[in-house]
């Protein structure tokens, strides 16, 4: 699924409008709704408004390269899939369908720990990277297991998602009484400690009762000892916005940090993921920056890759490619952005990735200022 009736390939914006068509309401608030008054939400796709691109001419641009490398793998794509839950709210094959088409798009598919498919079967399904994205539980012994598999079953690096001690207040899940339903479940995880997730009651969400009962909200830096312990994959820390924190990340033993307020779904009223990109890589230390928020057409991704992100991962996206359809709607949407990702190298005059610096960006103060 990558064209319109017409023949013109579809765009991030068709994959959406499609979507919407097709998925539950409830599913589809869970998905685009962000926290409280979704300011957050708004203000990272409000900062790509106001990036101002200074192309370069005569820059010899016949061949444009997007490929990138990362932890001794390369990738056909510098855009990779956010960790999302349960991917079988909107499609049957769920993460297994995704996993076919991040492979097909040469993309990395960070799978989310609330996965509704196993890790053996999305590995089975993969034809490129996998990494597994972790939230911290109040049993390790659950985390720790599924580190296990996941080595044995090849994933390249784990995710440790830092920015969730307890839920967003999301208005759409509360006043929807969201919770996780039909034959979905995190099927990655013992069904004990996943019960709360599927206990509807009204004017409340499921997921905020499952986080404030499970995930561990006491963990400090000092805990990450005891992860770092557990494996000898890269450990990538997501949820960062500030250069403080890179600073501890990098000390407390990151490989790598993402620039990430959870696609504006935590702290509403944190600051748009773009704005501090280049704060964050400043104090990184030299260890990758990953980016993630609000990137919805080529152009956005060119703009974070010129900022400082290594590799930008999309969230919301890839499920809209997903929902619509399946394994190729999410090759499709993958595709579709890294072609526009290379016409805008093309005419911005940088025709490899190592050719975008921050010479490229010029933010303006106004949303379609100059
Ligand atoms: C439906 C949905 C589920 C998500 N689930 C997770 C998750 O399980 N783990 C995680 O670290 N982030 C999760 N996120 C956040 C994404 O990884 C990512 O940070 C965010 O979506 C990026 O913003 P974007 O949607 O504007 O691209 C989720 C986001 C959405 C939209
Ligand atoms: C019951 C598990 C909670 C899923 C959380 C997914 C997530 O991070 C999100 O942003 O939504």
């Amino acid at each position: 699924m990558t064209q319109t009736r017409t023949g013109q390939s579809f765009t991030g914006t068709d994959y959406q409008r499609l979507a919407r068509e097709l998925v539950d309401p409830d599913v589809w608030d869970f998905i685009e709704g962000g926290a409280e008054a979704e300011r957050t939400v708004a203000a990272n796709l409000a900062a790509f408004d106001r990036v101002r691109l200074r192309p370069r001419v005569l820059a010899g641009v016949s061949e444009v390269d997007t490929s990138v490398e990362l932890f001794g793998t390369r990738y056909a794509t510098p855009l990779g899939v956010a960790p999302t839950a349960y991917h079988r709210l909107v499609d049957a094959e769920g993460e297994v369908a995704t996993a076919r088409g991040a492979g097909a798009a040469g993309a990395l598919f960070v799978v989310g720990m609330f996965a509704s498919r196993t890790l053996e079967e999305i590995a089975e399904a993969s034809s490129s990277e996998l990494w597994i994205q972790l939230y911290w539980l109040r049993r390790r012994d659950v985390m720790a297991a599924l580190l296990r598999r996941a080595e044995r079953c090849g994933y390249g690096a784990v995710m440790l998602t830092v920015d969730v001690p307890r839920m967003g207040r999301r208005w759409r899940d509360m006043r929807n009484g969201f919770a996780i339903g039909g034959d979905v479940a995190a099927v990655n995880i013992d069904a004990g400690v996943m019960a709360s997730a599927h206990e509807r009651a009204a004017g409340g969400s499921a997921l905020v009762r499952h986080t404030a009962q499970q995930f561990d909200a006491g963990v400090t830096w000092d805990d990450l000892a005891w992860l770092r312990a557990q494996t000898r994959l890269p450990l990538v820390l997501k949820g960062i916005l500030t250069a403080e924190d890179a600073r501890l990340a990098v000390r407390h033993g990151a490989d790598a940090i993402v620039v990430s307020n959870h696609g504006g779904r935590q702290l509403d009223g944190a600051v748009a993921s773009l704005d501090v990109l280049a704060e964050v890589a400043d104090a990184a230390g030299g260890r990758p920056v990953l980016f993630d928020g609000g990137v919805r057409r080529g152009v956005d991704a060119l703009a974070a890759l010129a900022l400082g992100a290594r590799m930008v991962l999309l969230g919301r996206p890839p499920l809209w490619g997903l929902a619509a359809g399946g394994a190729d709607g999410v090759a499709g949407l993958l595709r579709t952005t890294t072609e526009e990702l290379a016409h805008a190298m093309a005419l911005a005059g940088r025709p490899t990735l190592g050719d975008l610096d921050r010479s490229v960006v010029r933010m303006s103060t106004i949303a379609g200022g100059a």
